[in-house]
Formats: C-alpha cells, structure tokens, sequence
C-alpha cells in the first residue's frame, strides 16, 4: 500500500480529491543496439492504478521500452524508480511485475490451475493459499470450470485470460501487457479489451500496455504515450492526443487526418485556396510561408452556400454511420475528406460532380511545418 502523496488531481473540484503517487519514474533511458539507439533519453512518470498504452509504429521502440522496465532488456543508460526503490539494475524475478506476452506462452504440459499457480509455488504460498487464489482469478477472468484443462484444449482468447490470471497471481504492483490481444481474431479481442480493462479498473493495478493499435489505446488507456524512433511524441489522455496533437506525427498516426498545404498570414490566420482561414495559434512558424494545415474529417462541415472556401464531390463513401465526402477545392489542387453523418446527408443529396461550401472550424485546425506529416 503506498502511503505517500505527491500531488493531488482536484484543481475544479473542491469534494473529489483524487490522490496521484507516481508508481514508476523512468529516468532518461537510453537503449542502445551497438550504434543503433533504440531508446533516446525517455524519461516519464507512471501514476499508481494508471493504465498507459506505450503506442507507435513498427520499431519506435515500445517493446524495448517494456522490456526495459521488466528487467528483460538492460538499458545502456538512465534509471528506473518504482515505489520509491531503484530498481535499475535489479534482475526480472527481483523486480514486481506480472507480464503477458502476445504469445500467450502458457506452459504446454501443465493443466490451468497449474499454470496459474506457477508463481505462487515458486514463491513457496501454501496450498489454501494457492487454491484460494487460483480459484478467486479463474473466476475473475470467467475462466472457472477450467482448472483441469490444458493449454492446447483452449481458444486463443481463453488461452490469454489464463495468463493473464498467472502474471495477477502474485499480486504484482505492476501489470505488464506487451501486446496481449494483438494473436487474436478481431471479435474476440474486442471483448477482451473491454475484459482487461474492466479487470484492471477493478483490482486498480498500474497497467503498462504495449500495442502498434490506436484504437485499442484511445480505448482502454488513461494516457498513451506516443513513441517515434526511440522518442516520446507526445503524453496525453486519448481525448488530448485525438484533439490536440502535439505534433504532425501525432496527427497522423491517429485517426484520419486532412493535412492542407496553406500560407501562414499570422498567428492564427492562414490562406487556403486563396480564402482567409481562422485556425488555432500557432508558434514559430514563419509568416508568409507554406505549412500544412491539420483537420479531422468528422470537424469538417458541408453547406449548399457556396460563398467562401467550397469544393467539387468527386468520391462518396457510404460507411454506415456517416458517409466520408472526398472533395476538390475549387481553385486549388487539393483534396480534402469532410465525413457527413448519415442523418444529415439527406438534406444535403449528396452526388458526384456536386459543388458545397465547407466549413473549417477554428478550434479544429491546427498548423504544423511544412514535411512534419511524414510517418
Ligand atoms: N536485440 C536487438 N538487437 C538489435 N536491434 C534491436 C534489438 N531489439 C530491438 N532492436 C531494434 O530496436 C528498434 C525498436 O525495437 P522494438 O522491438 O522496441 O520496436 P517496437 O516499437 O516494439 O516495434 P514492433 O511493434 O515491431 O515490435 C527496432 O529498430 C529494432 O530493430
């Protein structure tokens, strides 16, 4: 149980003050693979009960960064704090974490309940013990009945609920998920996610999630830590990372995102396909320049008034809930995509060949340099 406070989120709400106790400081990590750098100067705090998603592409290095925290991946330089305790250098069985892998690495030859065990015998629990506590995290991943199967005799799913009941078993401080859900098929990992997250919030352990999937992060994580070769884009709630990226990274790896070539007038005013645009103020970026202007196609508005920044349907994809409008700007040589929610789509009878105003609001446009896009 930690007893110190450090800080206190409360600052709008006199009743509710919800203690904050860093759980885990990692200090300017550095990875280095001979003279590759995997991990460039990470440093970040993990709050205790936290969920964080440790989000990117291919080779940003998440996993590094997990293993690193595990003690499965020494980093060439930087420190680890966890409870207050420098585990930096400790080996993996000395440190306190459970980990799941995407391979579910279940232990073939042994049946579930043994399986689950395992950790708990290795730290000599006796046997009321250890049948209590297998009993008590079958049941909490509803995985109860199934004590005396093996691993091959489960589906993948129920295969990863069993590992994730063993890295629980010992009651670690710290649930490690390396890409958990990402060996299974989309249905089941959609219930899943929701499994794991319920199971988190409900035991409150500080979850560390390592996935190349942003919808799995905006959906399961309190904050995502957003990764770039070997660096942290950004750290944010994944409303302040869909809503306001702190870069054009950012920007495009999560979500759809128009990126618009514009001429900066001022700090928040630009110039796109000759109309003045109001958007968010922007810093340092050079007046009377090119940049690239951000905006999410579910922000766009379309109108049948013409006046102002307007453009020719050319593409109508019909996706359910809303239908995504590929549009030309009238006097640029730019496409945008303006998403039209079903129920308004009729009122506009939308078709090809189709000229309509469009409507950029100003808090949904944000101003990046020029070639920052680039994933
Ligand atoms: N043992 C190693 N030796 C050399 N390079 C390595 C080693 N492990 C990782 N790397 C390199 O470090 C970088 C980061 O790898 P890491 O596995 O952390 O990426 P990742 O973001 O988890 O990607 P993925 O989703 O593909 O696993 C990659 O370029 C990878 O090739």
């Amino acid at each position: 149980m930690q007893t110190t406070m450090t800080s206190l989120l409360a600052a709008d709400s006199p009743t509710v003050m919800t203690p904050i106790t860093p759980h885990l400081h990692i200090e300017a990590v550095t990875k280095k693979f001979g003279s590759f750098t995997a991990l460039d100067i990470i440093s970040l705090t993990i709050n205790e009960g936290e969920f964080v998603c440790f989000l990117g592409p291919s080779g940003c290095g998440k996993t590094t960064l997990l293993r690193t925290i595990a003690g499965l991946s020494q980093q060439t330089s930087g420190k680890l704090i966890q409870r207050g305790i420098d585990v930096s250098t400790l080996p993996p069985q000395a440190r306190d974490f459970g980990i799941v892998f995407q391979s579910y690495a279940l232990f073939p030859n042994l049946t579930v309940f043994n399986n689950v065990a395992y950790g708990l015998r290795n730290r000599r629990a006796d046997r009321a013990r250890i049948n209590y506590r297998v009993t008590e995290l079958l049941a909490l991943v509803n995985l109860s009945g199934s004590e005396h199967k093996y691993p091959a005799a489960l589906s993948g799913g129920q295969q990863q609920r069993v590992a994730l009941a063993r890295a629980l078993a010992t009651e670690p401080g710290l649930l490690l998920l390396d890409e958990p859900l990402s060996a299974l098929d989309a249905r089941v990992r959609g219930h899943l996610r929701s499994q794991i997250k319920a199971l988190q919030a409900r035991l409150g352990v500080t979850t560390i999630m390592v996935t190349h999937d942003q919808e799995e992060a905006l959906t399961m994580a309190d904050r995502i830590v957003v990764m770039n070769h070997g660096v942290i884009e950004q750290v944010g709630t994944p409303a302040e990372i869909y809503h306001q990226p702190a870069s054009a990274f950012v920007a495009s790896f999560i979500g759809t995102m128009n990126f618009l070539d514009v001429t900066v007038n001022s700090a928040d005013q630009v110039t796109l396909a000759a109309k003045p645009l109001t958007c968010q103020p922007h810093h340092n970026m050079p007046l009377g320049e090119t940049a690239r202007l951000a905006v999410r196609p579910e922000a766009i508005a379309l109108t049948q008034q013409q006046q102002g920044l307007s453009g020719e349907v050319i593409d109508i994809e019909f996706l359910g809930a809303f239908q995504r409008v590929t549009l030309r700007l009238t006097g640029a040589d730019q496409t945008l995509l303006a998403d039209v929610p079903s129920r308004d789509s009729t009122s506009l009878s939308l078709y090809v060949g189709q000229t309509l105003g469009i409507h950029i609001p100003a808090e949904a446009a944000r101003l990046y340099p020029v070639g920052s896009d680039h994933l």
